[in-house]
């Protein structure tokens, strides 16, 4: 019920014209009423999970939204809001394009001023990108149905001519990996293990709907964090509803990010739900070493993290060597193992063997529990200084890791039809 009540509703904001005008969007979000048609088969896509409340169905601390309470925006709203998408209010760029700090009325999500109302994120997509619309059409579906407070919130979109964008709450600490791996100072033990429990909460939201979603594109850029470091997964552009019937998987063209897809997918396009949670061990992998899970600058075996360091995570001894050294003191031994037990599970060669994903939440926040360390000094300035420091400023250049130095500045390469790297 406090999911359900805590989300706000969003009805009757639909007040600008809407511009859509092709034919896979037209009966989105229109007006109320296509909107309550409309949704009514999307839901049904989802499940028919739990109790019912007034604004949608409650699953897991989630929602499924009755209907998708998005804004429709004009290119001319997000330009005001962006100061005509000015550089300086850049926030970061993906693969599909650029993401800015714009600002919106808190109440309204009308356009406003910079400097009044609220801030939110507003993603620009490319417009030469063949693969754009159909992510960005993934994203206003599943982002618009589904609320939890580990997802990140679509608050709305706007498709005109060939200008596509979708408006999202802001999240002021940026993402994980401009944490661990941007920035010079190492990020604390107790923000990793809060990040991956909200994150795997998330995961498990998606994974225990009754017909599930699976993400398909899990890694450290896509977990964004709120002001207290509360994560929230972002990026449903390529998330896929998963096997209807009793069948285990979707066949689908490989696409993704190298280091995190899991290798059955890779090998064959199968996607299960457990593709995910092979991602999810790679994430937890890197939040262990502090390294990348994919970077072609280190030597030749061990571009892979997971290839690499996966026969070291079933030795005690051998798991502290590859920890991250610069947050040395911060967990004790047993976390240290416990931490690679369920890592070394989640990247099982076969996706049978791979837990779900509640399970790993369990077993994470038994380890949060675990970690009575002797001394929390450290920890505790270590949290403080990383709460003190500005997410918007990242620091470019070199940090130290567990076994060398990491390159800050590479975003994992992303794969498939977009640059035409297709398995
Ligand atoms: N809601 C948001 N609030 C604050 N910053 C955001 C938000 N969404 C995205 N960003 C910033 O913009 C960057 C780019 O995000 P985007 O989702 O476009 O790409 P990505 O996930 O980094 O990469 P890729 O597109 O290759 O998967 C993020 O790393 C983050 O720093």
């Amino acid at each position: 019920m406090g999911a359900c009540c805590s989300i706000p509703s969003k009805t009757g904001l639909h007040s600008h014209a809407t511009t859509n005008s092709g034919t896979e969007f037209s009966s989105m979000t229109t007006t109320t009423a296509a909107t309550t048609s409309s949704s009514v088969g999307r839901r049904s896509q989802f499940s028919e999970v739990a109790s019912e409340c007034s604004n949608g169905i409650i699953s897991d601390s989630g929602l499924i939204l009755e209907s998708p309470n998005l804004k429709v925006y004009t290119f001319l709203d997000l330009k005001t809001a962006t100061k005509n998408f000015k550089p300086d209010s850049m926030l970061g760029q993906g693969g599909f394009g650029k993401v800015y700090r714009g600002w919106v009325d808190a109440k309204t999500l009308a356009p406003s001023k910079a400097g009044s109302g609220m801030i939110v994120a507003i993603k620009r997509l490319n417009s030469e990108s063949v693969q754009g619309f159909a992510e960005w059409r993934s994203e206003v579906n599943f982002l618009g149905m589904l609320s939890h407070p580990n997802l990140v919130k679509l608050l709305g979109y706007c498709r005109e001519d060939k200008e596509l964008l979708l408006v999202y709450e802001f999240m002021p600490r940026g993402s994980l990996e401009n944490h661990l791996f941007r920035r010079n100072e190492p990020f604390p033990w107790e923000l990793r293990i809060k990040i991956a429990i909200g994150a795997a909460r998330g995961l498990a939201f998606l994974h225990g709907l009754q017909r599930e979603v699976i993400y398909r594109d899990f890694k450290a850029s896509n977990i964004l964090l709120d002001s207290t470091y509360d994560a929230k997964i972002s990026d449903f552009g390529l998330a896929k509803l998963g096997p209807a019937d009793e069948k285990s998987h979707v066949t689908t063209r490989i696409m993704g990010t190298y280091g995190y897809a899991a290798p059955e997918y890779m090998a064959t396009g199968h996607l299960y739900v457990k593709s995910d949670v092979y991602a999810f061990g790679v994430v937890l992998l890197e939040v262990m070493t502090g390294l990348k899970a994919h970077n072609t600058k280190r030597p030749r075996g061990q571009e892979s993290l997971v290839d690499w360091l996966r026969p070291e995570l079933s030795s005690k001894h051998r798991v502290k060597q590859i920890m991250d050294k610069g947050i040395k003191g911060q967990y004790t031994t047993k976390v240290a193992t416990e931490m690679a037990r369920i890592t070394l599970s989640c990247i099982e060669p076969d996706p049978k063997n791979r837990p779900h994903m509640k399970d790993v939440v369990d077993a994470l926040e038994n380890i949060r529990k675990l970690n009575i360390v002797p001394d929390r000094s450290s920890t505790k300035q270590a949290v403080a200084s990383s709460s003190r420091a500005s997410p918007l400023h990242h620091q470019y250049g070199y940090r130290a890791g567990a076994l060398g130095t990491e390159r800050k500045k590479t975003t994992p390469g992303r794969f498939g039809v977009e640059n035409g790297i297709v398995a």
